[in-house]
């Protein structure tokens, strides 16, 4: 059933529109201000008006952060400073509205959607948090694949549905989020194998390891890609191999949102991985996918180049949990206002440089 769901889903995906790129590109020309001169915030207004299917794009509205909570195996092998016990009362924190990306989305006026789709601890049931769990974390990614492909499935539907759902209620943005104690690792092996990049160039501290259990991690993940060899022309065999459930929900999410024709803001480094996979699924996801920041995981400038992708923002972030995307939005907003309300040469009786 999942994975008619993602086949589904996948052959619903076209291409942005290409009219709307020119005419948009064509616009941005001649808009009051020198060629350019608006940077970044020039070529995300053009792409949103390629998603949109017209000059000038809508400005996004009804933002829905998709944060999945799960937990990982590879925890065993000293790859975190954190107990596994901190995802759950993490999960819980951001019910009651405490954690980072409840403050930031509170700011930005964006929607948190919670999901379970792998935590390890049990919780007190909560409407605050939508129960999708496929299994109680994965297993350890260094000694034994981290999911079987049905479980690798079934958490890339449990995104397709919630970028479903969001849609269906009002959302024309979708910004990625996560929790997960050891997910910057099985992230970074997904990056490697999606690059082709060394594991050391794609690892970093995650939440904050020391220089020698940053090694250990390195380590960790080489022994991974040696034992399983996953091949990248195997997306979702790769991901059940070393990814993580959260990651298999987040592609499935971004996903859902480019087959809703809706723009899909990333996050940190395992937003950058789930969209690695998703892109390797159906590349013409690329056209749909915003970079809402950089950060200092090292994995997350390999896979912009990867995706082709310039962030928005560099705050030095190192968090995740959706903050990054977050932070962009009303930059992304604003890419679309100034398309829109901008006046043109033409219109202001200025002659054009
Ligand atoms: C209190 C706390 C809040 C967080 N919010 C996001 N993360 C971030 O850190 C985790 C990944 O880092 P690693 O792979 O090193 O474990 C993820 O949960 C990610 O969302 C957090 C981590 C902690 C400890
Ligand atoms: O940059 C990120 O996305 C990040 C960094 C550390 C921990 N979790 C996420």
């Amino acid at each position: 059933m999942s994975e008619k769901l993602l086949a589904e889903t996948i052959s619903t995906i076209g291409a942005v529109s290409s009219e709307a790129l020119s005419e948009a590109t064509h616009r941005q020309a001649n808009l009051t201000k020198p060629a350019g001169s608006l940077g970044l915030l020039e070529k995300v207004g053009i792409r949103l008006a390629g998603i949109a299917g017209q000059c000038p794009p809508p400005v996004p509205e009804g933002a829905v952060v998709g944060v999945f909570a799960g937990d990982h195996g590879v925890c065993a092998q000293g790859v975190t400073p954190w107990p596994q016990e901190v995802t759950v009362s993490m999960l819980l924190n951001m019910v009651a509205g405490g954690a980072a990306v409840n403050v930031l989305s509170r700011q930005a006026g964006a929607k948190v959607m919670l999901t379970d789709v792998g935590v390890l601890g049990d919780y007190p049931a909560s409407d605050g948090v939508r129960d999708r769990k496929v299994a109680r974390g994965t297993r350890d990614l260094s000694v034994e694949p981290a999911m079987t492909r049905d479980e690798a499935l079934r958490a890339i539907a449990v995104g397709i549905e919630a970028a479903d759902e969001a849609v269906a209620g009002g959302a024309r943005v979708l910004l990625t989020g996560e929790m997960g104690i050891g997910n910057t690792t099985a992230s970074s092996a997904l990056i490697s194998v999606f690059t082709g990049a060394d594991v050391s160039s794609v690892t970093g501290r995650g939440a904050g390891v020391d220089s020698e259990a940053l090694a250990r991690k390195v380590a960790v993940i080489e022994r991974a890609l040696a034992l399983h060899a996953p091949d990248a022309a195997d997306p979702v065999g790769v991901l059940a191999s070393v990814g993580g459930l959260e990651q298999g929900a987040i592609a499935g999410f971004i996903l859902g949102g480019a087959a809703h024709k809706v723009p899909v803001i990333l996050d940190g480094v395992i937003a950058c991985a789930s969209a690695c996979v998703a892109v390797a699924l159906a590349p013409e996801v690329r056209g749909y996918l915003i970079a809402g920041h950089a950060g200092t995981e090292p994995g997350i400038t390999e896979a912009l180049r990867h995706l082709e992708l310039d962030a928005l923002v560099d705050l030095g972030l190192r968090l995740g949990e959706g903050t990054g995307a977050v932070l962009a939005l009303p930059m992304v907003q604003a890419s679309a206002r100034i398309l829109g309300e901008m006046a043109t040469f033409e219109d202001a009786g200025i002659a054009a440089g």
